[in-house]
């Protein structure tokens, strides 16, 4: 065998990658925190298709001088001990993950705003040898503000590698029957546990603009094929909702914060919610579903409520990422 002469880098033995990606959250639960975190996420072209012109000033002239410290109070509400959950959850699904397809593939995690940035992952996998990494964004519908923004990251620091890992990227997972069937599973177990039997039952996603719906974006139509899929496998009948709504143009309707308020007057009083989006629990379910939620149905005249909570790293969860990873790797492992 010849020597490697001096001046050769090492290298390390070839491994195949699988980089999940969530959204980010600020590193604690305080206005500071939480502005840094804002002030990357909703400077993001995609996030706010506005003119910078326009938008600039209001975002660092009003948006981050009064958010923050609302939504820090929101996020003390529902910090965990180990942290943020969207944070704590993320991680135990790479755990889980790395748990069931072993040592022939490296699992880790990035978020796209915030810490561990995708960057940092991709450099310190192709460190370790990740030569083939999937890039897994844990969107299960398209959206040109959550899924496209983090293939543009991962392609930014792409360019700046002299040796590449070669990349695939986990398309939207919206219909697959897997996770259909994971989502039917833990409704199903969900509503099993409850001490009342829900007259209505909601399936609430994260809202965007109406506009971007206009100009061509996928993610409504794959909410809405979600929707009909999970209710077809629970032969229930369900409502589809939007939810977060942000600033004052015209978002996605039902508004999920409508809906509850309504439903009372309906004659529809027991309810359960689930979010079907929403690959682990967070700021925008435990805190805005499964808190205000309540009130707003409470307050309304509801007698019951219920949230269902997320795939996070449930047993049908992580089997379903297991069964989604593994088909994209193809070829790859065997
Ligand atoms: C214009 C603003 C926003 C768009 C567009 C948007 C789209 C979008 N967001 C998610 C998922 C999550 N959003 C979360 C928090 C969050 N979202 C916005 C604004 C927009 N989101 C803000 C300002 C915040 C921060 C909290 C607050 O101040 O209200 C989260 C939770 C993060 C956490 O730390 O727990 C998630 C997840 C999707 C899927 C989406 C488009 C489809
Ligand atoms: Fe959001
Ligand atoms: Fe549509």
């Amino acid at each position: 065998m010849t020597e490697k002469p001096d001046f050769h880098p090492d290298i390390a033995a070839p491994k195949i990658g699988v980089l999940l990606v969530n959204l980010g959250t600020p590193d604690d639960p305080t206005p500071q925190a939480v502005r840094r975190y804002l002030a990357e996420f909703l400077s993001d072209k995609r996030v706010v298709e506005l003119p910078s012109l326009l938008w600039k000033p209001l975002l660092h002239g009003i948006i981050l001088n009064t958010r923050p410290r609302k939504s820090a109070r929101a996020y003390a509400k529902v910090w965990m001990e180990e942290g943020s959950p969207l944070a704590v959850y993320t991680k135990q699904q790479m755990a889980g993950l790395q748990q069931r397809l072993g040592d022939a593939v490296r699992v880790s995690y990035a978020m796209r705003y915030g810490r561990p940035g995708i960057g940092f992952r991709l450099e310190e996998m192709k460190a370790q040898g990740c030569e083939r990494i999937l890039l897994t964004p844990l969107y299960p519908q398209y959206c040109g503000a959550t899924t496209a923004t983090v293939v543009d990251e991962a392609g930014a620091e792409l360019a700046d590698m002299r040796w590449q890992p070669t990349l695939r990227v986990m398309p939207p997972y919206h219909d697959d029957p897997a996770y259909i069937d994971a989502l039917a599973r833990s409704v199903r177990e969900g509503l099993a546990g409850l001490d009342f039997e829900p007259e209505a039952l909601i399936a609430s996603f994260h809202g965007m603009p109406r506009r971007t719906l206009e100009l061509g974006d996928p993610y409504h139509c794959q909410c809405q094929k979600t929707a009909r899929l999970v209710s077809e496998a629970l032969g229930k009948p369900l409502f589809t909702t939007f939810q977060s709504r942000f600033g004052r143009a015209k978002w996605l309707e039902p508004a999920t914060a409508d809906l509850l308020g309504a439903l009372p007057g309906r004659d529809l009083k027991k309810v359960a919610i689930f979010a079907p989006g929403f690959s682990v629990d967070c700021l925008e379910t435990l805190e805005e579903l499964a808190m205000e939620g309540r009130s707003q149905f409470l307050d309304a005249g509801g007698s019951d409520f219920a949230y269902i909570p997320c795939l996070n790293a449930s047993d049908e969860g992580m089997a379903m990422l297991e069964t989604l990873v593994r088909r994209e790797l193809g070829g790859w492992i065997s």
